[in-house]
């Protein structure tokens, strides 16, 4: 005797075609303004030998448009400047973010640019605030200087030539409301966005990235400002007072083991554009492992953009960016 399932326990009916299952995922596909492509820029461009992120290289400032254009044409459509160059400050005009910045806004009119705000790549202990001789952070000191060193990103010469965000990751206390402040004293309260890295934890992930800028902290850790990845309620905490604070935009780093944060963030706050970052480590397990054999790269990174999305990510920063671009360039073939 044939058993006759209850039609509503019947699920399959619902996907069999492509079609059909794009109607049942919603809202988590990628277009180009989904995706921002964070950029190291040093003096001396070279392909960066860091075994830890092979493909990611560090652009040089004179040849970045050249090197930039083929990923522009591609799609590109933001892109996230950190400075990387010991010996030099964070706004000084020799400073490869300050110098670079008027020149892809030439080049690239519509290209969205933010910068990178922190103090460690240029702090000697390479802590991201300013630290007292006991080696406590000097809060005030720090948000000082970071609201200066976001409005000299902001700041120059003219409409057409500065950073349209400024992205804080330093995690001090206040940041965002210094930044704002500083901005709007500027004359540039309502023509940069804040970006604020509001949940940005304390993380082994971040492995890479500090072995390519050279930005470990030289004592210590960051554990006493960026968040204990076991926190919820404090990375909430963290979200609500850089809102109340004034920032334009919200992220949460990393992205695929804190994916219940980008969730609640969203729902939380799904009146702000949410960001997500997959930091170096998560593209060195994945890249790695692809090499291995292990896994499909394009399957396995569709699928984790894909749950980034579906947590509620709208705009996901990736070192993947100029690949990902490419494959949406082969599928818009068909
Ligand atoms: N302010 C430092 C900074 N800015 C971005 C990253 C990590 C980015 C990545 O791993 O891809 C870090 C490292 C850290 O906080 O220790
Ligand atoms: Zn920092
Ligand atoms: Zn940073």
């Amino acid at each position: 005797m044939s058993h006759v399932p209850d039609p509503k326990h019947v699920l399959h009916s619902g996907y069999f075609h492509q079609t059909l299952r794009n109607l049942q995922t919603p809202n988590v596909d990628i277009s180009p303004h989904n995706l921002m492509f964070p950029i190291f820029v040093g003096s001396f461009g070279h392909a960066n030998k860091a075994k830890s992120m092979p493909g990611v290289i560090q652009y040089g400032v004179s040849n970045i448009e050249s090197e930039l254009k083929p990923i522009v044409d591609k799609g590109l459509k933001s892109i996230l400047l950190f400075g990387d160059e010991k010996g030099t400050y964070a706004d000084s005009p020799q400073n490869p973010v300050m110098l670079v910045v008027p020149r892809l806004r030439k080049q690239f009119p519509n290209l969205v640019i933010a910068c990178d705000v922190c103090l460690c790549p240029y702090t000697s202990h390479g802590h991201c605030g300013i630290m007292k001789n006991d080696g406590v952070i000097d809060n005030q000191a720090s948000i000082n200087r970071l609201a200066q060193i976001a409005v000299s990103y902001a700041k120059p010469i003219s409409f057409n030539s500065r950073a349209h965000i400024v992205a804080p990751s330093d995690m001090m206390d206040g940041r965002i409301g210094a930044i704002k402040k500083g901005l709007i004293e500027a004359g540039l309260g309502n023509q940069v966005a804040v970006l604020s890295y509001a949940a940005k934890f304390a993380s082994g992930f971040y492995g890479p990235f500090r072995d390519i800028t050279k930005s470990a902290p030289m004592f210590s850790d960051r554990k006493c400002y960026q968040l204990p990845p076991g926190s919820k309620g404090l990375a909430a905490r963290a979200v609500l007072r850089d809102i109340n604070e004034g920032c334009d935009m919200l992220m949460v780093k990393p992205g695929l083991a804190y994916l219940d944060i980008v969730k609640q963030t969203k729902e939380a706050h799904p009146e702000y554009p949410l960001f997500v970052y997959q930091v170096s480590g998560e593209y060195a397990m994945l890249y790695h492992a692809a090499q291995a054999g292990a896994i499909d790269l394009r399957g396995v990174l569709e699928e984790v953009l894909l749950s980034m999305r579906r947590a509620g990510a709208d705009c996901i920063i990736t070192y993947f960016t100029p690949l990902i671009l490419d494959w949406l360039q082969i599928k818009s073939k068909y």
